[in-house]
């Protein structure tokens, strides 16, 4: 697998080091006052939009107008779009600016086809109920059989008898599917020097708890492998391998930031996708938290709602679940994230009960 333990050097304004009981965690370098800015990300790893909001949600700045279809779309030669989608002109200027942008554009197109083609193949939504737990050993086994037996395969084929072994892929499928090209694109195309990179290589995965919990994922995972195996355009297939596929899904699943229509938490706002920002995924959690983290648009800021002296852990709010008793937090920690939170106001709010 690819994770592997280097320094990470984030900010100037905290260290990462590694704690006794939560893995690594973000310590506070100097004293600092509230309301400073500890860290402001524009560059995301990969985001991905719910599938019922792909065409009400800016491809690149996230803009959501209740449900109204986004107006501006690809005006070139992407024929479907590439399922791209934009609130105005200059946000679609500023996608198409980056660096390379008609790989990742291609690559998205091209599934968009694909997923169009398999449209009559699909009933309804593929139900994909799994039940049957799932061991470290069976998710190693059934890479391995891809890798020895499904890839020799595919690779001796051509490719007009390749793209018939294409797994018929459900919506959650072709979204993550989708997400994997937007981090494939990044991963190509940043220097692997980069803050970013070392961020990304030493992100946590989550993969077996999550799989675990969720048995449904690991046949998710295949599908997915398998489609953009097939189908990927070269730029992309060259940095596509298994351990890669896997690390990105691993640690998008403990490390992903949800993107919601408001910054203020609330029961009636919708859950719009999520993105992963490499940087910011060494904030532990805390049901005190010193942190705030605000989106706007394509920008994400973690302000102080406190003073912190130097060496003072810099924490997060994963949940919005500040408000709940410590039994109900932990519970929702414990089955989204899979951790006994170790916070302070835990470890008080248990020796009070
Ligand atoms: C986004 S990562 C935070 C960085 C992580 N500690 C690391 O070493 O990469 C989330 C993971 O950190 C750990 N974690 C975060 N907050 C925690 C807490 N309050 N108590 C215990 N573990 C925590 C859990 O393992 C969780 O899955």
């Amino acid at each position: 697998m690819m994770p592997i333990e280097e320094a990470v050097y984030i900010s100037e304004l905290f260290d990462i080091r590694t704690t006794d009981n939560s893995g690594r965690a973000c310590f506070a370098s100097k004293d600092l006052k509230k309301g400073t800015d500890v860290l402001c990300l524009t560059k995301c790893l990969g985001a991905s939009t719910c599938y019922e909001f792909r065409k009400e949600v800016c491809s690149q700045c996230f803009q959501y107008d209740g449900g109204q279809r986004m107006k501006v779309r690809l005006n070139n030669k992407f024929l479907k779009g590439a399922g791209l989608w934009f609130c105005t002109e200059n946000c679609r200027d500023q996608f198409l600016r980056q660096e390379h942008v008609d790989h990742l554009i291609d690559a998205l197109e091209t599934l968009l086809v694909s997923w169009e083609i398999q449209a009559k193949k699909r009933i309804g939504s593929i139900d994909r109920a799994s039940n049957s737990s799932i061991s470290t050993e069976k998710i190693e086994s059934l890479w391995q059989d891809i890798r020895d037996n499904w890839i020799t395969r595919i690779d001796r084929m051509k490719p007009t008898k390749r793209v018939l072994q294409l797994p018929i892929i459900n919506e959650d499928e072709y979204v993550c599917a989708r997400f994997v090209i937007h981090c494939l694109f990044t991963l190509k195309t940043t220097d692997t020097s980069s803050l970013h990179m070392a961020a990304f290589r030493n992100l946590q995965s989550n993969e077996s708890s999550k799989i675990s919990r969720f048995p449904v994922l690991l046949d998710l995972q295949k599908r997915v492998f398998q489609t953009l195996y097939i189908l990927l355009p070269p730029f992309l297939k060259s940095g596509f391998d298994i351990p890669t596929f896997r690390h990105i899904l691993g640690s998008e699943y403990g490390n992903s930031f949800g993107i919601w229509q408001n910054e203020e938490a609330s029961d009636s706002r919708e859950y719009l996708g999520y993105w992963v920002l490499p940087e910011a995924s060494f904030f532990n959690h805390s049901c005190a938290p010193n942190l705030i983290k605000h989106r706007f648009g394509n920008k994400m800021i973690f302000t102080l709602n406190s003073d912190v002296t130097k060496d003072q852990e810099l924490c997060i709010d994963y949940k919005d679940i500040l408000d709940l008793k410590v039994d109900e937090r932990r519970h929702i920690l414990k089955e989204n994230w899979f951790f006994s939170c170790e916070c302070p106001r835990c470890k008080i709010e248990m020796q009070i009960n």
